[in-house]
């Protein structure tokens, strides 16, 4: 259960008489997730997320919780943060950072395949997200992009077997020479799996999770969800799929002529990107962390299968 910090009910109500959302009705403490202390928190005023934010450096909340309010404005339904009185959306709990969003409605697929539905409604909206996030103010460089697969290559080195070393440093090598830094970009979710994502009926109800949410190139966002969503269990990519969300995504953002032929190296470097991370929580887990760590050979199987161009 991942809910590092309780919370008694004269903390909830003494947090909650900031906000017009009248009394606390039902806290649920959420199992799901490993970053923060996530709740389900009904109130008389409406049934909503309480977050209380365990691991991000205070400065960086804003960003997530600004992002997220700007895209659901623009209509993607992602959970838009509810302000308090004095119009704050980041406020304090228990002495830590927390915020109230909305609760979105709805069922990830997890746990079994998606449809071609489904990953049209996905493909289409991740361009709709790239473009509505494109005037978005703030910035954030991508914090585990080329300079933090360096460093985290460097830290699992004595870890891994001698074959595995290589792998990293050979696709490292082939990342950096490839001409793909130019390609449009923008606001990226960067980690759209199936668990961050909600259906309902025939629709996308919700977009969760952005907190690992940056600028970077669109069209890794796009490799990112490819390798998520389309994989199969050898790694390989299920072409019918991955052609299915390619055509949605380029439907709503025609993509510009270079960025086809980047579509294999991005690809490998998401696939890159999520093995070193799966890697590094398994030889670093953090104090704390309550969950199974996700299994990295799943991602070393889809970079042995993109770099053979399948
Ligand atoms: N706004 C929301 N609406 C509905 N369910 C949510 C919302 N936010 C989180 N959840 C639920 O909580 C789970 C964990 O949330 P998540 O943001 O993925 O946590 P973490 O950042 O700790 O990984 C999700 O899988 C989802 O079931
Ligand atoms: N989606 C990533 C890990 C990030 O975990 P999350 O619980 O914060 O979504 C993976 O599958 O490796």
């Amino acid at each position: 259960m991942s809910v590092y910090t309780p919370v008694s009910d004269a903390a909830l109500a003494a947090f909650l008489a900031d906000y017009d959302l009248g009394r606390p009705l039902r806290l649920t403490g959420i199992s799901a997730g490993v970053e923060n202390s996530n709740f389900f928190l009904d109130t008389e005023g409406g049934n909503t997320v309480l977050t209380i934010f365990e691991r991000l450096p205070i400065h960086e909340i804003p960003y997530f919780l600004d992002l997220t309010d700007w895209l659901g404005r623009a209509d993607i339904p992602c959970p838009r943060p509810i302000p308090a009185r004095d119009g704050r959306t980041l406020k304090t709990l228990c002495g830590k950072p927390a915020a109230i969003v909305q609760r979105l409605p709805g069922h990830s697929v997890e746990g079994r395949n998606p449809t071609a539905e489904e990953i049209t409604l996905l493909g289409r909206l991740l361009a709709r997200m790239h473009r509505a996030g494109q005037d978005f103010p703030v910035h954030r460089p991508n914090p585990a992009g080329p300079q933090w697969w360096l460093e985290t290559a460097q830290r699992l080195r004595a870890h891994l077997c001698r074959d595995d070393v290589a792998l990293v440093q050979d696709e490292l090598r082939e990342q950096g020479q490839n001409a793909c830094q130019h390609l449009p970009q923008g606001v990226i979710h960067a980690d759209l799996f199936p668990d961050n994502v909600l259906f309902s009926a025939d629709r996308i109800t919700g977009i969760i999770d952005f907190y690992y949410a940056c600028d970077d190139l669109w069209l890794y966002d796009l490799a990112i969800v490819a390798n998520a969503w389309c994989s199969r269990p050898d790694g390989s990519l299920d072409s019918t799929l991955s052609q299915t969300l390619w055509e949605a995504y380029t439907s709503e953002r025609p993509l510009v002529a270079e960025e086809e032929a980047c579509w294999f190296p991005l690809l490998r470097a998401a696939a890159l990107r999520f093995w070193l991370l799966r890697l590094d929580a398994q030889h670093f887990p953090r104090a704390g962390d309550l969950t199974q760590c996700k299994d990295p050979a799943e991602y070393q199987r889809i970079l042995l299968a993109r770099r053979e161009g399948c």
